[in-house]
């Protein structure tokens, strides 16, 4: 099984500290990398891949350097940038088997992948159609092929989801799940929602700094007795909202229910919830700030 390694990997602009002493190992699995826009997520896709060079730190896999890998590093992966370049005019199928020679795909083994990746992502009736006119999900979904094109064994999808209406956003994450038996599949996103269910690990990012690794199940743990929920008016609502950390709010009546973070039980009419992935994901980044 592959071994995917960062040490310590750093990565400054400027004074901007994008990637902060990063350090993991990641196998075969579906990864979330979480994380608020600006956390650094595309800077560390970009080093994973070898697009970006860190500033200190190395990535290895199998204890080599992907750098000195070069090609042979290539060969084993497949990227979905944020935006990721196609060719307007060019119809699906056209694009996918020229992203196929450029990954140097033999002509029979191209057809072949590009078959079973349109059945995949079930873009098997858009095929002669121009890629301009395909809707938002469908040209996510063929960034999703077109990254696996070559049978990655480790995959890295850089928000693949942004702007996908809810249905496409089940189907995406359909596909992610049936990808990561045996494959490394790294997915960066800021919608817990996305890896909630796929993911074997939730790697959250903040400032440049991994400052969670943990399996769901233990992320849950980590914010579980600290999750409340209230009924309040909406002016006692305002004075809560002021103290806590607010993870949901929806109107009953003329007040409001509020779910909040809070490591003591906030008000005498609080009774404790189970926590969430949202909740723990906020518990996680707020932690400073729940009392
Ligand atoms: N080329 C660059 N020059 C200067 N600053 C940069 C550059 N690329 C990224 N940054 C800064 O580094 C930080 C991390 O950016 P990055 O794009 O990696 O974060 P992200 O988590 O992927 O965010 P988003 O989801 O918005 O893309 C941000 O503050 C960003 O403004």
């Amino acid at each position: 099984m592959l071994e995917l390694k960062a040490q310590n990997v750093t990565k400054h602009y400027k004074e901007k500290t994008a990637a902060d002493h990063i350090s993991f190992t990641l196998k075969n699995g579906v990864y979330g990398l979480l994380g608020e826009n600006g956390a650094g997520k595309t800077t560390l896709l970009r080093i994973l891949c070898g697009i970006l060079m860190p500033d200190k730190g190395a990535v290895t896999l199998d204890g080599i350097s992907i750098h000195k890998m070069g090609a042979s590093y290539r060969t084993l992966l497949g990227y979905l940038p944020q935006d990721f370049g196609y060719y307007p005019d060019f119809t699906v199928k056209r694009y996918l088997l020229y992203l196929a020679s450029l990954k140097a795909l033999p002509r029979e083994r191209a057809l072949t992948r590009y078959r079973e990746m349109l059945k995949l992502t079930g873009l098997q009736e858009e095929e002669k159609r121009k890629i301009k006119h395909l809707s938002g999900g469908m040209i996510r979904r063929l960034g999703i092929a077109q990254a696996l094109l070559n049978d990655p064994k480790i995959l890295l999808l850089d928000e693949p989801t942004a702007g996908l209406d809810p249905k496409e956003r089940i189907r995406f994450r359909n596909i992610i799940s049936s990808l990561g038996h045996d494959r490394l599949v790294l997915l960066s996103t800021h919608i817990v929602s996305d890896v909630a269910n796929a993911a074997d690990r939730i790697l959250i990012m903040r400032r440049g700094k991994i400052i969670e690794d943990q399996t769901p199940d233990a992320l849950l743990q980590t914010a579980s007795g600290h999750v409340w929920e209230v009924t309040a008016s909406p002016q006692e609502a305002e004075a809560i909202q002021e103290q806590f950390p607010v993870c949901n709010v929806r109107t009953e009546g003329e007040n409001l229910r509020l779910r909040i973070l809070s490591r003591t039980c906030p008000s005498p009419h609080a009774s404790q919830v189970q926590p969430d992935l949202e909740d723990a994901y906020l518990y996680v980044t707020e932690n400073r700030e729940v009392c």
